[in-house]
């Protein structure tokens, strides 16, 4: 599903140059829980970001379903993002002014969903992830759980082809961490394919397989849990 080949990414300030991502080659496939690994500056972010369409790389190649996407115009790649690609952030990523129900109604709204289809699916998802309880409320009435459990239904609302999360439980207390990753294992199990970015090795257990990020390189790759 995606294979990236040599990817770089090089930050330019003035006359100083810094790499922050150096020959990343890594392919994932449908279905996997892959995660990223590695410390503060490692480089996580940033890869993730590429991966789900967000940056782009300085160079190397992304190809993703099948589409080479790394020299993409912005539009293409919001495009490929919008349907394809649901984003779960370590600051939840919610929009204050609108409520719960209306932020995980958003990404179909682009996407042009009738009205009765968006009530039908945002329903579904607010029931599946237990809030539905909380669907007027605004994010600022919520807890550190409850905003992260609708940025997951956001993520998910588009029944994606691929879950970014980047650091996901980054604000969450350790309780609550292991709730989202519980959610998350088990919409790997129901076959959503993931990357999530983690410095936790204690999280990266989650995962099928493990991409270890050092200074921008790949430093090791463990596959586990295969039967
Ligand atoms: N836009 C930017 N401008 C300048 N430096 C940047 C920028 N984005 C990232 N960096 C630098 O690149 C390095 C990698 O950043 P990145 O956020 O990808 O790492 P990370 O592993 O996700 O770290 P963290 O867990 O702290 O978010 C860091 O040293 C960071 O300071």
């Amino acid at each position: 599903m995606i294979h990236a080949r040599n990817l770089t990414k090089v930050l330019r300030d003035g006359s100083i140059e810094s790499t922050i991502l150096q020959n990343v080659n890594l392919d994932i496939e449908q279905g996997e829980y892959v995660v990223i690994l590695g410390p503060s500056g490692s480089g996580k972010s940033t890869l993730i970001n590429i991966i789900g369409l967000i940056e782009m790389p300085t160079s190397g190649e992304l190809f993703f379903m099948g589409h080479e996407v790394s020299r993409l115009k912005d539009r293409q790649r919001s495009n490929l993002r919008r349907g394809g690609i649901g984003f779960i952030f370590q600051n939840f990523g919610l929009i204050d002014e609108l409520n719960v129900y209306e932020n995980i109604e958003l990404p179909l709204k682009y996407l042009k969903y009738s009205k009765r289809e968006r009530q039908d699916k945002v329903a579904n998802i607010l029931s599946k992830l237990q809030v539905s309880h909380l669907k007027h409320y605004f994010p600022k009435q919520l807890s550190a759980l409850q905003k992260q459990l609708v940025g997951v239904g956001r993520a998910i609302i588009t029944n994606p082809d691929l879950i970014v999360a980047d650091e996901p439980t980054g604000n969450l207390t350790s309780a609550c961490g292991n709730k989202i990753m519980e959610v998350l294992s088990s919409l790997n199990e129901e076959g959503f394919t993931i990357v999530m970015a983690t410095h936790s090795a204690l999280e990266a257990d989650r995962g099928q397989r493990v991409i270890q990020l050092f200074d921008g390189h790949v430093v090791t790759e463990n596959i586990k849990n295969r039967l």
